[in-house]
C-alpha cells in the first residue's frame, strides 16, 4: 500500500452519527478499498473522552486502511491538512428555541470551522455538512472560507434520496436497483421535494408507474419529507446509521463518480439552474464527473413540481437572509 493516506476530519465524532460513521470510513467504504485514511476527530472538550473511547475501539478493529487517529477540541488543529471534512457536530434545537436562535447557535460552530478550513485544509478539501440545519450551516462555513472554491461546500440530502428510493420501490414492488434518476430538490427539511416525475422505472417514469397522484401528494412526499421526525418519534433519537450511510454514499460518489445512466441528489451551491438563486446551497439532481458535482440540466419542470421546488427554495432564502441579518455570512 504505497498510497499517501487521505486525511478525513469528522466533527461531532463522539455523537451517534459519528459512532456509526467512523468504522465505515476506517474500513474503506468512504473512499474505496485501496485508499488508506487518517482520521482527525473534532469534539467539544466535554466529549473528548468519549471520542477517545471510540478511537480505542477503532484500534481494536485493526483496520488495514486506518493509518492514524488524532483527537482535537480545536478546529484549527482538526482541519489541518484535511482532504475530506464531514461536519456532523451541530447544536440541536431544544425546547423553546426559535429558528433564529438555532441559526445563531450553529453560526457559533460553523463560522470558526469555515475559518479553520480556510486556514489549514488541503487544497483538494471537500466538505459535507450533515449537522442541521445542514444547507444553511454549509452556507455559513463556506462564507468563512473565501480561499476555498465555493463548490467544495455541500450539504447532505442523500438520506432523503435513499428514503425516497425505498418508499417508491416498496410502492411499485420493485428493487431499489430498478429505479434511476430520482431527485430531492431544495432544503433538508420538511419542505424538501422528492421528485419522481423524471425517475425511470423499467421503461417508464416513476410517476406514471405509480399512476396515483393522491398517493404521491398525500403519502409519498410527506412520508419522505417527515421521515426524520418519524424516526425520532419511534427511536427516541434521530436517525444515525442511515445518516452515516448517506454520508458515505455522498462522499464515495463525489470522489469516485456516479454510475453512468443515473444521477443522485446533493445540496450544492446553485449556479442559478432551475431558477434557484445563485449561491444558495440547495439540493439538485447531480452527477459527479472527475471529482466534481454537476447539476443535471434540461429537465422539464411542470407546474406541480415548480411550486414545490419554489416553496423549499423560498425557505432556504429565508434562512440565508436570517443568517445574513445575524452577520454570519
Ligand atoms: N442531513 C441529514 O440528513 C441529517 C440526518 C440525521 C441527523 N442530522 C443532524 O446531524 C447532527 C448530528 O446528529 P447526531 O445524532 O450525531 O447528534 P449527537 O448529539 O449524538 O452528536 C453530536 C455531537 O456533536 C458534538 N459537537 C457539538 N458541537 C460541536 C463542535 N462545535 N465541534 C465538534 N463537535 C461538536 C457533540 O458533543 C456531540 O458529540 C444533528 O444536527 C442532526 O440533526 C442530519
Ligand atoms: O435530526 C433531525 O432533526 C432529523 C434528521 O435531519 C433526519 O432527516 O433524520
Amino acid at each position: 500500500m504505497a498510497q499517501v493516506p487521505v486525511n478525513v476530519t469528522v466533527t461531532g465524532a463522539a455523537g451517534q452519527i459519528g459512532y456509526a460513521l467512523l468504522f465505515r470510513i476506517a474500513s474503506g467504504q468512504l473512499l474505496g478499498a485501496d485508499t488508506p485514511v487518517k482520521l482527525r476527530l473534532l469534539e467539544i472538550p466535554q466529549a473528548v473522552k468519549a471520542a477517545e473511547g471510540t478511537a480505542m475501539e477503532l484500534d481494536d478493529c485493526a483496520f488495514p486502511l486506518l493509518q492514524g487517529i488524532d483527537i482535537f477540541d480545536n478546529p484549527g488543529q482538526a482541519f489541518q491538512g484535511a482532504n475530506v471534512a464531514l461536519l456532523v457536530g451541530a447544536r440541536p434545537r431544544t425546547k423553546g428555541m426559535e429558528r433564529g436562535d438555532l441559526l445563531e447557535a450553529n453560526g457559533g460552530i460553523f463560522k470558526p470551522q469555515g475559518e479553520a478550513i480556510n486556514a489549514g485544509a488541503a487544497d483538494d478539501i471537500r466538505v459535507l455538512v450533515v449537522g442541521n440545519p445542514a444547507n444553511t450551516n454549509a452556507l455559513i462555513a463556506q462564507a468563512h472560507a473565501p480561499d476555498v472554491p465555493s463548490e467544495r461546500f455541500t450539504a447532505m440530502t442523500r438520506l432523503d434520496h435513499n428514503r425516497a428510493l425505498t418508499q417508491l420501490a416498496k410502492k411499485l414492488g420493485v428493487s431499489v436497483n430498478e429505479i434511476k434518476k430520482l431527485t430531492i430538490w431544495g432544503n433538508h427539511s420538511a419542505t424538501q421535494y422528492p421528485d419522481i416525475f423524471h425517475a425511470e422505472v423499467n421503461g417508464t417514469t416513476g410517476a406514471k408507474a405509480v399512476g396515483d397522484q393522491a398517493w404521491l401528494e398525500n403519502d409519498f412526499i410527506p412520508t419522505v419529507a417527515k421521515r426524520g421526525a418519524a424516526i425520532i418519534e419511534a427511536r427516541g433519537a434521530s436517525s444515525a446509521a442511515s445518516a452515516a450511510n448517506a454520508a458515505i454514499d455522498h462522499v464515495y460518489d463525489w470522489v469516485n463518480g456516479t454510475p453512468e445512466g443515473d444521477w443522485t441528489s446533493a445540496a450544492i451551491p446553485s449556479d442559478g439552474s432551475y431558477g434557484v438563486p445563485e449561491g444558495l446551497i440547495s439540493s439538485f439532481p447531480v452527477v459527479s464527473r472527475d471529482g466534481r458535482w454537476e447539476i443535471v440540466q434540461g429537465l422539464d419542470i411542470d407546474e406541480f413540481s415548480r411550486s414545490r421546488i419554489d416553496a423549499s427554495v423560498g425557505e432556504l432564502v429565508e434562512e440565508r437572509d436570517a443568517v445574513r441579518k445575524l452577520g454570519l455570512i
